[in-house]
């Protein structure tokens, strides 16, 4: 790159970052005016404007590539390299609650003395670890060696997400280790069995396996692994996080009493979020019959009207095999297509194409990727930042990363989408671009 190419990227990213961040105040000022005193509440349920939404992804993205543009490309490669501690630092603080500790104490922070009775970590090395994410802006240093929550850190209160963190630090992160030695051998570096993972490699065992597998106590009993209940609130977590578009950013109002096969649904979490918004949908919640059968009492307690009226029936049902509903409006699948190689999206996808009417539709939400090249199907950032937002866009690689370690899976883009349905005798009619790394690919069949 030419130095007058460099000038000209630096002024065009500049010139997008302050008018992204106009958007951005803007769209701060209408919030505060709407919700006084809300701005750093730890809520759930947060929807940005679309407006801020876009300005948000702009402005990541911008200071990005500026940091690409002006860093020593050295120094960026070493601190790339070594991001793992920053993971390590992060898992480390939320193991220690260091969050909660600190919100009790306010903006003049806790001295870490105080911090390291509490926890048991010695002083000076937990200072160490606090300063680096102090540096990125994870908690601040008042004054020396005394420690705040800024208003980031003061969300790993919630211990739903500090869940999430904290999941991905413990037995994932020891399976990601593994990944180069499953990609680098010959036998099963093309493999889409999720016994050829990463996850396996390091624990010889499957991930649901390995997590439902009680852990041997000094006393010869078998108690239930901690790590088990930690992934079943990182799930709670981090779906809270991205979710809630998902029920405003689809015209779900305008498919009316329409029947909505949840297939794959869990305990129904989908199903339930959609049914407390939207009042004329029905409900058939599918999966395994052990997770059917704790389905019940998830709706007895979170909707018991919709049991009573039989809005909602829950179903065990192999998603491999036949559909028993024939011809609904809507068949969704949440999460579902990210857990299997191509071959199996392309049975689950077929056995829906039989059962489907000439109005029925299938929703398929995943966490959508996108290139740097980007996709017909989706919006592209302005130029000059790569289509797909850059670095802003990094999340969803380290979950498609995530996917490959533990299943073998994947995250797909629109075009795999098209192929899969493609493949699978069905039609992508819309990508459905939902304010978080989720979409909602829509598929039909072909006329
Ligand atoms: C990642 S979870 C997603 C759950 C739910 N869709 C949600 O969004 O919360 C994947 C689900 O697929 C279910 N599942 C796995 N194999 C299945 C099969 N052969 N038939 C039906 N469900 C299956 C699991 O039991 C699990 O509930």
């Amino acid at each position: 790159m030419s130095i007058q190419e460099r000038v000209q990227s630096l002024r065009a990213l500049v010139r997008l970052l302050t008018e992204a961040s106009e958007v951005v105040i803007k769209e701060w000022e209408d919030e505060e005016r709407c919700s006084p005193g809300d701005f750093d509440d730890i809520k759930d349920a947060y929807i940005p404007s679309p407006a801020l939404f876009d300005a948000r992804r702009t402005v990541v993205g911008a200071c990005g590539m500026c940091l690409d543009l002006v860093q020593d490309p050295r120094c960026r490669l070493m601190e790339v390299g070594v991001y793992y501690y920053v993971s390590r630092a992060m898992r480390i603080v939320c193991e220690a609650h260091i969050a909660d500790i600190l919100a009790n104490a306010g903006p003049e922070g806790i001295s870490v003395e105080v911090i390291s009775r509490k926890i048991g970590i010695d002083g000076q090395k937990l200072t160490r670890i606090l300063r680096c994410l102090c540096s990125i802006h994870i908690f601040i240093e008042v004054q020396p060696k005394r420690f705040a929550n800024s208003h980031t850190s003061q969300f790993l209160r919630n211990d739903d997400l500090r869940c999430w963190i904290l999941t991905h630090g413990l037995d994932i992160y020891t399976a990601s280790d593994k990944l180069p030695a499953v990609l680098f051998n010959p036998d099963k570096t093309r493999s889409t069995s999720p016994n050829d993972s990463a996850f396996h490699e390091a624990f010889g065992a499957d991930f649901w396996t390995y997590m439902e597998q009680g852990e041997e106590q000094s006393d010869g009993t078998v108690k239930p692994r901690p790590a088990l209940d930690i992934f079943a609130r990182a799930m709670v977590g981090g779906g809270r996080v991205a979710a809630p578009p998902l029920y405003v950013d689809y015209p779900w109002s305008k498919l009316g009493a329409a029947t909505v096969v949840d297939v794959g649904g869990g305990v129904g979490g989908l199903s339930l979020d959609l049914a407390k918004r939207y009042h004329s949908l029905k409900f058939v919640v599918e999966d395994r019959s052990a997770v059917i059968e704790k389905a019940s009492a998830v709706w007895q307690t979170e909707l018991l009207d919709a049991v009573k009226n039989n809005r909602v029936r829950l179903l065990a049902h192999d998603f491999f095999a036949e559909q028993p509903i024939k011809g609904a409006e809507v068949y969704t699948m949440r999460y579902i297509l990210h857990d299997w190689p191509d071959a199996e999206c392309i049975t689950i996808l077929s056995q829906l194409r039989k059962a489907m009417g000439p109005n029925s539709r299938i929703l398929s939400i995943d966490t959508m990727l996108n290139t740097t090249l980007g996709s017909p199907l989706l919006r592209s950032a302005p130029p000059p930042l790569p289509a797909n937002y850059g670095i802003e866009h990094q999340l969803t690689h380290s979950r498609d990363l995530n996917m490959l370690t533990l299943f073998n899976g994947m995250e797909r883009t629109p075009e795999d989408m098209c192929m899969l349905a493609e493949k699978a005798g069905l039609k992508v009619v819309k990508v459905w671009e939902c304010r978080s790394s989720l979409a909602i690919t829509e598929m039909r069949l072909p006329l």
